[in-house]
């Protein structure tokens, strides 16, 4: 099996500040892996590198052994669900947030039904009548799982997670590892929350852009 990303001695400077120093890591499908360490170490720039939204100073990203380059980023971008600390869901309502996507040519033979709508919230421990509520007023944490919710309507493998269990309650937090003990989906991370940690396959400590510490556990 070949890796799906690949960093090889990546590092990422910007306003002429180094926010990422010598990372080379391998994540392979279905891996779930974590970055870790204090805030300002570049945790989120691992990710934002991932998306092409940050430009290498030196060294590689590869998506599927592909060199990511401004032309082919989207390609990495069309199969992955960026869920942020705090997520815009671009829609009035809940409902109309979960369907935007769909409105697009590419995805619009999959919109999902009514009951397709309500399983996912199910699955994510969401009440169904948060549907109807304005999607700038639920919560962080219920923000974050409407956006994983619209990932996993889409069909997404791979999953870019800024601190997604942080806010959340036991149950709530539970559902959410339920949906990543799935061996399909791929998970890049941030987390602080040591039952996270705990459930990666992969922990990588960040300090000041460098890698402090690389632990792998054998079967999560
Ligand atoms: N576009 C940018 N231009 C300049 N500096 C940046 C840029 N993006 C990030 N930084 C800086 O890089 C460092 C790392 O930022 P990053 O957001 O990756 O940290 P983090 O570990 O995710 O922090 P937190 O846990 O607080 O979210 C910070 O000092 C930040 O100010």
């Amino acid at each position: 099996m070949s890796p799906l990303i690949r960093f090889d001695q990546v590092f990422v400077t910007a306003h002429e500040k180094t926010i990422l120093s010598d990372i080379s890591f391998t994540l392979f499908p279905g891996q779930k892996a974590v970055f870790y360490g204090k805030s300002g170490s570049g945790k989120s720039s691992v990710l934002k590198t991932v998306l092409g939204l940050l430009p290498l100073t030196r060294g590689r990203v590869y998506f599927q052994e592909k060199p990511l380059t401004p032309a082919s980023v989207q390609t990495i971008r069309s199969c992955t669900a960026y869920i942020g600390q705090e997520p815009i869901l671009g829609a009035e309502t809940v409902r109309d947030a979960l369907l935007l996507p769909f409105q697009f040519k590419a995805h619009r033979e999959h919109r999902p039904t009514d009951r397709q709508l309500i399983e996912v919230l199910q699955r994510l421990q969401l009440p169904v009548d948060i549907l109807s509520q304005n999607s700038n007023r639920i919560s962080g944490g219920e923000k974050q799982r409407i956006a994983l919710a619209r990932g996993l309507l889409l069909g997404k493998k791979l999953y870019l997670l800024d601190e997604v269990t942080s806010a959340l309650d036991a149950e709530s937090k539970q559902a959410v590892f339920d949906v990543f003990s799935d061996p399909d989906l791929t998970v890049l991370s941030v987390a602080h929350d040591p039952e996270w940690l705990e459930r990666c396959d992969m922990i990588f400590g960040l300090e000041a852009g460098r890698l402090t510490q690389e632990k792998r556990h054998e079967n999560p």
